[in-house]
Formats: C-alpha cells, sequence, structure tokens
C-alpha cells in the first residue's frame, strides 16, 4: 500500500531539465530520504508529491484523502506577516477555507505539545521575523508536525539545527513514522540516510 508515489515522473523548467523518469513509492509507517547534490531537484521532487506542480511526463499517485503537510525549503515569505511563534504553529492547525475556527482544546494541547517537543515553548510571544535561523527552522517544523497528516513532506528540515536540535528532530520523525505516518525529507546530508527505511538519491544532471 502506498500513500503517495512518483511514476515515471519527469519534469522541467521551461527548457532546464530537472527529474528524468523518477521513480518512488511512499508507504505508511516509513521514513523515506532524498539526496542528492544542490539542483537535483530534491525541492522540485517534494512540489510534484505536495500535488504543487504538475509533471511533464509520468504520474503523482495520491491515496484518496490522504493529507499532505509540506515545509518548504523556502519560507521566506511568510516574514511579511506579523505573526509569534505561537500564531505560526498554531496555523498548523486551521483548517483551509475556515482559518478563523476557534481552536478546540486538542488543538492548544497539540500545538503545546508540538513547541514543548522542538524546545520553542519559550519564544512564543516572539516575532517570527525575529527568531535565529535555527529558532526559526524549529517554530516552522511544528507548524508542519502539529498538522494531522498521513505525508510529511519536509525540505531540508535540519539544515539550519545544531547537533542536538537535529537528534531530536531525528526522534521525532521517527516517532511519527511509527505512530503510522509516512515521512519524507530531502536532505545533503548523508547521514540521515541512516534514519531511512528507503532512500532516493537523485542524479547531479537529468
Ligand atoms: N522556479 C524555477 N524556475 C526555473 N528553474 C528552477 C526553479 N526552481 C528550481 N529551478 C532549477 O531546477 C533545478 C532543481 O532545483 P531544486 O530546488 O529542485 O533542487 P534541490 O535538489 O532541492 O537543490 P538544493 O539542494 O540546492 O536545495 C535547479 O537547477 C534549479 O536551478
Amino acid at each position: 500500500m502506498v500513500v503517495v508515489a512518483a511514476e515515471r515522473v519527469t519534469f522541467r523548467y521551461a527548457d532546464v531539465p530537472v527529474l528524468r523518469a523518477v521513480d518512488l513509492r511512499v508507504e505508511p509507517a516509513s521514513v523515506t530520504v532524498v539526496t542528492g547534490t544542490n539542483g537535483s531537484g530534491k525541492s522540485t521532487l517534494l512540489h510534484l508529491l505536495a500535488g504543487l506542480a504538475t509533471p511533464d511526463e509520468g504520474h503523482i499517485r495520491r491515496r484518496a484523502g490522504a493529507r499532505v503537510a509540506l515545509l518548504p525549503q523556502r519560507t521566506s515569505d511568510i516574514d511579511a506577516l506579523p505573526l509569534t511563534v505561537l500564531d505560526s504553529v498554531r496555523i498548523g492547525r486551521f483548517t483551509p477555507g475556515r482559518l478563523l475556527r476557534r481552536l478546540t482544546r486538542t488543538d492548544h494541547a497539540a500545538v503545546a505539545s508540538a513547541m514543548e517537543q522542538l524546545g520553542i515553548a519559550h519564544l512564543a510571544r516572539r516575532r517570527l521575523r525575529e527568531l535565529s535561523g535555527g529558532q526559526r527552522q524549529r517554530t516552522l517544523l511544528a507548524q508542519t508536525l502539529v498538522q494531522d497528516a498521513d505525508v510529511y513532506l519536509l525540505d531540508e528540515p535540519t539544515a539550519a539545527l545544531d547537533v542536538r536540535s537535529r537528534q531530536r528532530v531525528h526522534e521525532l520523525l521517527v516517532e511519527r513514522s511509527r505512530a503510522g505516518a509516512a515521512v519524507v525529507l530531502a536532505s545533503h546530508d548523508q547521514a540521515e540516510v541512516s534514519l531511512a527505511d528507503r532512500s532516493l538519491d537523485l542524479p547531479a544532471h537529468a
């Protein structure tokens, strides 16, 4: 059973070929690590899996009703909004189309737990734009993990983190997969491949 899959996916930006005939099957309760050098197409593949872009050839299959949470690599747009760390994490619990619904006790508990797990509870009232790179990354990771998703697509989620925070995040991701979710991680770090049930190394040139 797969939650999301790429089948013979080819993708190019205008005439720049990025992915060629990529196959990936993502199963529930698994960690998949996608590696490759800068520009090999890791972010592009995650965007395709999330449904934010369409392959030129091949198919993306998603299990009907599968909920997908994406942590993109480029998140600077959100800095334009006057959000605190707490606001940013709460956004992960909002329902599309019902952004202003009242958060329930369950929502608040999930937000508090994610902030605690990622070591950002003490930053709750700080503005997102005032954070260090690692604090910011942990906030956006909390925003993603607080979503009730079947698939978490995380683009280099530990790139800005110190060794301890990185280990903590690895533990959380493995825990999340053991609870049944599919976790897909783009990474430069070969060490992260050791977390993986499955890995995919994208070639430097498509
Ligand atoms: N919006 C875009 N328009 C045109 N070309 C793009 C666009 N986004 C990415 N590219 C190009 O597509 C290729 C793959 O980019 P992508 O960001 O998917 O790679 P990556 O493996 O995630 O890289 P990195 O490790 O640097 O994050 C690169 O050559 C990049 O220049």
